[in-house]
């Protein structure tokens, strides 16, 4: 239960803190088991953790000719993808055509590029290397297609150096195990060794990753056929304004609903599964506390409109009437003041967005950004932040949201920022949080927009 004190520390709380009171009080519903096709934009409930070395055999990373010892090598069959090479050990002098992403023969030394070899009567060489016929003039062919780079043409993809059992990938290493190797063609070249990436049991993402293409890529390679993950939140919206017209001009006492359009991509942007839209007016309360009571299986319901504190803005009493549990009571910002976060006893939380469009674009920022990464198990994190070069006013002891466009390594704010008005948030790359005492050049944290 929330005390008196603790409920006066809720009311006008400072904007960064409000973030993080939304972020701290959600409590994640409990993870679920999904096929890897429905993880995608969901969050990690547990560590991705890798149960076979990577990779799980050694493959040959180029098209070439797996060979032993020095060259020239006798070809002795072929390694495929999928059809590995089946012989005996490889031996010193001999080669196994080979594809990239097949199975390396044991005894192998190094993979020769195809385009650094040279093939006669059954045999390949490295042109550059001991017994190898550069200039192709003895009738062999010469699979490089002309094209050398490097001292022998012999190329290094492999970006690092190898010692013990396998050699080394010292360009300058040509004697290893008491013979000698190819020059450039050092030992271990061209191949990725078992476990090389990640040995088995390493673990490659903590749990609350957010699930993207490339996480769900590496699950599969892996072995993953499911994953723990945080179901997304569902949100139900509640629009609430007399004076609302959902179609048509605005004129006289008619104002178009900006809210409606807005939030289900807004929600779905801020990591919410919107679970219906409904409209309702503002008399009498009861139409409110109804579409509240029918919300009750969402995790968390937006009511638009009705924050403040005039006769026809009801969330606030209806909220007085519950035994709720107070979050934020209005933050230290402007636009979106009255912006509120509480929960229903045993129920959903209530956050209240302020009717003026962008107050409640901001507030949603404020509040529902924060509260839905929580119960999706995500960490808040720190806002990116990025130089302001203009001058904003902000009023004593408040933050004050303003759209922002990059502009250079800074970004610049773009005006048409009243709370009832979206021009500038229409076209912003950012919302940016400038506090009090601001001065030009100096960095803001930034609210960055998908668009
Ligand atoms: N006595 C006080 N009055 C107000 C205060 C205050 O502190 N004391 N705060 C002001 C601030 S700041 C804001 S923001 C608004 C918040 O009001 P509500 O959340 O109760 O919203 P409404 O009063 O219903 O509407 C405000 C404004 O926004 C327009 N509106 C509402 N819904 C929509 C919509 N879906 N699409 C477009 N426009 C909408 C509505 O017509 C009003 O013009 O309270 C101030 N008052
Ligand atoms: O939230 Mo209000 O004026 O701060 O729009």
């Amino acid at each position: 239960m929330v005390t008196t004190a603790d409920q006066d520390t809720r009311r006008d709380v400072a904007w960064a803190t409000a973030r993080r009171f939304a972020h701290a009080a959600a409590e994640p519903a409990p993870a679920v088991r999904v096929a890897l096709g429905q993880a995608a934009g969901l969050t990690l409930a547990e560590d991705l953790v890798v149960a076979t070395p990577l990779p799980a055999f050694d493959t040959s990373a180029m098209d070439g000719y797996a060979v032993a010892g020095a060259g020239p090598w006798s070809i002795t069959g072929s390694a495929r993808p999928g059809r590995p090479w089946t012989g005996e050990r490889l031996t010193a002098g001999n080669a196994v055509e080979i594809s990239t992403g097949a199975v390396v023969p044991p005894g192998t030394w190094a993979v020769l590029p195809v385009e650094s070899a040279t093939v006669c009567d059954g045999r390949v060489t490295c042109p550059d290397g001991p017994g190898g016929t550069r200039d192709g003039r003895n009738g062999c062919r010469d699979e490089s297609g002309g094209a050398r780079d490097g001292r022998n043409g012999c190329r290094d993809e492999s970006g690092g150096a190898r010692d013990g059992q396998v050699g080394r990938r010292d360009e300058s290493a040509a004697v290893s195990d008491g013979r000698v190797a190819v020059p450039g063609l050092a030992r271990g070249k061209h191949i990725r060794y078992t476990g090389e990436d990640a040995p088995a049991g390493t673990r490659l993402a903590p749990a609350g990753t957010a699930v993207g293409p490339a996480l769900l890529g590496l699950a599969a390679t892996c072995g993953y056929d499911e994953l723990l993950v945080h179901p997304t939140p569902v949100v139900r919206a509640i629009v609430t304004g007399d004076e609302l017209a959902r179609h048509g001009l605005p004129g006289p006492g008619r104002v178009r609903d900006a809210l409606g359009p807005l939030l289900p991509s807004l929600i779905a942007e801020l990591g919410g599964r919107l679970d219906g839209l409904v409209h309702v007016p503002d008399q009498p309360v009861a139409a409110l506390a109804e579409a509240v009571e029918a919300a009750a299986g969402a995790d968390v319901v937006v009511v638009t409109g009705s924050t403040s504190v005039g006769v026809t803005d009801g969330l606030r009493r209806l909220l007085a009437e519950r035994d709720v549990r107070w979050i934020v009571d209005s933050v230290a910002c402007r636009p979106g003041h009255p912006a509120l976060l509480a929960r229903l006893p045993g129920g959903p939380y209530v956050i209240g967005l302020p009717g003026n469009p962008f107050a409640a674009l901001a507030a949603a920022h404020t509040l529902l950004g924060p509260l839905l990464a929580g119960l999706s198990g995500r960490a808040l994190g720190d806002l990116p932040q990025a130089p302001l070069t203009s001058q904003v006013p902000v009023p004593a002891g408040r933050t004050r949201i303003v759209p922002v466009v990059w502009d250079g390594p800074g970004v610049r704010a773009l005006g048409g920022d009243r709370p009832a008005f979206l021009n500038g948030a229409a076209l912003a790359d950012a919302l940016a949080a400038v506090p009090y005492g601001h001065e030009p050049g100096r960095p803001v944290p930034l609210l960055l927009l998908r668009g």
